[in-house]
């Protein structure tokens, strides 16, 4: 059986609009877009695992909201990726590049003009066409 890879992205809401980023072009992946992220560790939760991503990532605490849709699976020649994408908020604004060399703030409509990864095809056609004005965040 292929290697289970089981990742958390955040999808950040803000405005009305979704954060795509684009992995410096040395990771895996390198050239497409996603949602910033990476793998969950053992004995963390999915949300532990985006918190401490995102301040590996970008320096920022992060608030955690409702999970976009099902994990969706897909297999690479690598391994099998599980992604699960939760809306998530900035709580702090350091925004540093540190494992991204593009990012971009984009309507519900322009997502579909970027080139993402495969896994996040489900993630995608669900924001475009979930009504962001209801996403809540609990502990914003
Ligand atoms: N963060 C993130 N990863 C994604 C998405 N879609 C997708 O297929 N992936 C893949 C790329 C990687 O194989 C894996 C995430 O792992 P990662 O972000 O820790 O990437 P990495 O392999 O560079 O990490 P590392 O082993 O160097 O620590 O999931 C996505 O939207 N966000």
């Amino acid at each position: 059986m292929k290697k289970q890879i089981n990742v958390v992205g955040a999808a950040f809401l803000e405005n009305g609009k979704i954060l795509a980023t684009k992995r410096n072009d040395d990771r895996v992946l390198g050239t497409l877009w996603e949602f910033p992220g990476g793998k969950i560790e053992p004995g963390e939760t999915p949300q532990q695992a985006l918190k401490r991503e995102l301040e590996e990532e970008f320096n920022d605490e992060i608030v955690v909201g409702p999970r976009v849709t099902a994990t969706s699976s897909h297999e690479y020649d690598f391994g099998v990726v599980n992604l699960t994408v939760y809306y998530a908020q900035f709580q702090t604004h350091h925004f540093d590049l540190i494992a991204h060399s593009e990012v971009k703030w984009t309507t519900q409509t322009q997502l579909n003009d970027l080139q993402w990864a495969d896994a996040d095809q489900a993630a995608v056609a669900a924001i475009t066409q979930a009504n962001l004005s209801q996403v809540v965040f609990d502990e914003a």
